[in-house]
C-alpha cells in the first residue's frame, strides 16, 4: 500500500441552501476553524471549482436551456470537480469544504424545476456512487427573507436568482425533505438569525460531527 493510500481520508463538508440564505458568508470562517486544528482545508464551489467547471457555471447561470441539459451540465461540472479537485484532496488527507454539491441538484432541478428524481439518482450513482459528504450544513431561510437579502446587494441577478418566489419555496422544501431523509448527514441551521449565532452553530456542528 502506498503512503497516500494508507493516509486517512479527509472530511468532505458541504454548505447548502436557497439563494441568499447566507451560506457563502460562513465558508471562510469554517475553513479557519478546521485549519486552527492543524488540518489542511480547501474551499471550493459548485457549479465550478475547476477551469472547465467555471466555464460551465457561466453557461448554467446565464444561458437558457432545457431542464435536462441543466441537470446534465451540473453533473458534468461535478464529475470534473471530483476528478480534478475533490477526490485528490480527500485522498491526500485534506478537508474539502464545498459551497453546494448534489443536494443542490435535487433541490433545484428536481424540487424547483420538476425533473424526475429517479434521473438524478442515476446520475448521482454514475458520478459519485462511492462518495457522499460527511456533513452537510443546510442554511434554512424563508424565501421572502432570502430575496430581501439578495435585493439589498444591488447587482445583476443570475437565472436562478431571477426565478419567482414559488420556485425558491419549492427548492427550500426539497432541501428540507432531504434533511429529513438523511438526519445523520444533513444538519439544518436556522439562517434567519444573526451571523455570530450562526457561526457558533456551525462550529458546534463541525466539532460534533468531524473534529
Ligand atoms: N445572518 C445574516 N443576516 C443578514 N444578512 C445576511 C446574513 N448572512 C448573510 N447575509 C447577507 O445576505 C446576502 C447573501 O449572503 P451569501 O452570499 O452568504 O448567501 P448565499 O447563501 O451564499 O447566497 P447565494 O447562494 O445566492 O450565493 C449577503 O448580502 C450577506 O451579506
Ligand atoms: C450546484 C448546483 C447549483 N445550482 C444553482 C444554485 C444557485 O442558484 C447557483 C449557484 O450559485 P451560488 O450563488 O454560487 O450558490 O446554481 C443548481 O441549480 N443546481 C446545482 O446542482
Amino acid at each position: 500500500m502506498s503512503r497516500s493510500e494508507s493516509r486517512k481520508r479527509g472530511k468532505f463538508i458541504t454548505f447548502e441552501g436557497i439563494d441568499g440564505a447566507g451560506k457563502s458568508s460562513h465558508i471562510a470562517g469554517a475553513a479557519a476553524l478546521v485549519r486552527g486544528r492543524g488540518l489542511n482545508v480547501l474551499t471550493t464551489r459548485e457549479p465550478g471549482g475547476t477551469a472547465l467547471g467555471e466555464k460551465l457555471r457561466g453557461l448554467l447561470l446565464h444561458e437558457a436551456m432545457h431542464l435536462e441539459t441543466e441537470a446534465l451540465l451540473m453533473f458534468a461540472a461535478r464529475r470534473e470537480h471530483l476528478a480534478e479537485v475533490i477526490e485528490p484532496a480527500l485522498q491526500r488527507g485534506d478537508w474539502v469544504i464545498c459551497d453546494r454539491f448534489s443536494d443542490a441538484t435535487y433541490a433545484y432541478q428536481s424540487g424547483g424545476r420538476g425533473l424526475d428524481k429517479a434521473k438524478l439518482v442515476q446520475l448521482e450513482q454514475w458520478v459519485h456512487g462511492h462518495l457522499q459528504p460527511d456533513l452537510t450544513l443546510l442554511f434554512d431561510l424563508p424565501s421572502s427573507v432570502a430575496s430581501q437579502r439578495i435585493a439589498a446587494q444591488a447587482r445583476d441577478l443570475d437565472r436562478f436568482e431571477q426565478e419567482r418566489a414559488e420556485f425558491h419555496e419549492r427548492v427550500r422544501l426539497a432541501y428540507l425533505e432531504r434533511a429529513a431523509a438523511a438526519p445523520q448527514r444533513i444538519r439544518r441551521i436556522d439562517a434567519n438569525q444573526a451571523r455570530d449565532r450562526i457561526k457558533k452553530l456551525i462550529q458546534e456542528a463541525l466539532i460534533e460531527y468531524c473534529l
